[in-house]
């Protein structure tokens, strides 16, 4: 037995280093730090999904962990929302899973009692903008980086629950015009608007983010859990009561013709830009 632990070791290393942690976790004195880290642009895919609700469960049970700063290996990109290539010509069962995942997560995230704080210095749109809002707090960086629910320009459309979340950090109307016009702002016009708490210049969006979750941790832990889960329960019981509904409404509009091409419109564009961009 003792003779074989090494050849386990040796081949659970080698396992390491040949499959990349699609979230890195590095835990701090009674916090963890929670880097998103699928190349190039940490789009959602279903394994991303489940492996930042894995993240956040295992924090959770930890008992010396308190709170997370939710980060992106990638200083460009936070997050690109959702993996377009889950949602164009799907198969219905992946599908379906690929959706539950986005639906757990964001129940997790939405409602973890740890205190969490997204460290944003770069691009947030769509489902990177709801992983964002699911966190107590936002620190952004100045200068290009955009944040916002852009789904209307995609040709899709948001879930109620995405809305639910955004109304609760902005409020109704602004929430209207970001929704419908698929609006991304600047770290500026974010706290303008009350999506952003900080916007600060890119190099100190770290240190601002750990003052944040430093904020939350010094209050009564119990009171700090009992409020926000006042704050947050409600809207997320809408979703955990509707979920096969929701994903049903899902899996069927997404596999119309019309978001199809739009989906495909949409990809053709990105790939068009990037091979631009590669060209130059
Ligand atoms: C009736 C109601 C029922 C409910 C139905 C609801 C259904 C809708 C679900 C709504 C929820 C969420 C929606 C989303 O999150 S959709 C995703 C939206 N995201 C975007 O629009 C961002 C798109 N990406 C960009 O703008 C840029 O890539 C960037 C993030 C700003 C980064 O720019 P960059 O210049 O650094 O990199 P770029 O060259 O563009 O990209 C590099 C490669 O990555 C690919 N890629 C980028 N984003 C995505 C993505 N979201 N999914 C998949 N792939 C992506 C890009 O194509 C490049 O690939 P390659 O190198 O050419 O192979």
């Amino acid at each position: 037995m003792l003779r074989c632990l090494p050849t386990f070791r040796a081949r659970a290393a080698r396992a390491m280093s040949t499959t990349p942690s699609l979230v890195q976790i590095e835990k701090k004195d009674n916090y963890a730090i929670v880097r998103l880290s699928r190349a190039p642009v940490n789009s959602l895919n279903m394994e991303l999904l489940q492996a930042i609700d894995e993240a956040v469960q295992s924090l959770e049970q930890d008992k010396n962990i308190k709170g997370m700063i939710l980060s992106s290996t990638n200083p460009k990109i936070f997050s690109a929302g959702l993996d377009i290539t889950e949602m164009y010509q799907p198969k219905t069962k992946r599908l379906r899973e690929f959706w539950r995942a986005f639906q757990n997560t964001y129940l997790r995230l939405y409602t973890t009692p740890l205190a969490t704080v997204a460290a944003i210095e770069g691009h947030s749109p769509a489902g990177g903008c709801l992983l964002a809002m699911c966190c107590d707090s936002r620190v952004m960086s100045l200068g290009g980086p955009l944040i916002g629910l852009n789904e209307t320009k995609l040709g899709i459309v948001a879930p109620f629950w995405m809305r639910d979340v955004m109304v609760n950090t902005i409020g109704h109307r602004e929430t209207e015009k970001m929704l419908g016009l698929g609006l991304q702002v600047n770290a500026l016009r974010g706290k303008e608007i009350g999506l952003i708490d900080e916007a600060v210049p890119v190099e100190q969006v770290h240190s601002v983010a750990e003052k944040l979750l430093l904020e939350w941790l010094s209050i009564p832990s119990s009171a700090r859990k009992l409020t926000k889960a006042m704050m947050r329960d409600e809207t997320a019981q809408k979703l955990r009561s509707r979920l096969d509904e929701d994903r049903s409404n899902f899996v069927d509009f997404c596999e119309t013709d019309k978001v199809q091409s739009a989906l495909a419109g949409y990809l053709a564009a990105l790939k068009k830009k990037a091979e631009a961009k590669a060209a130059k």
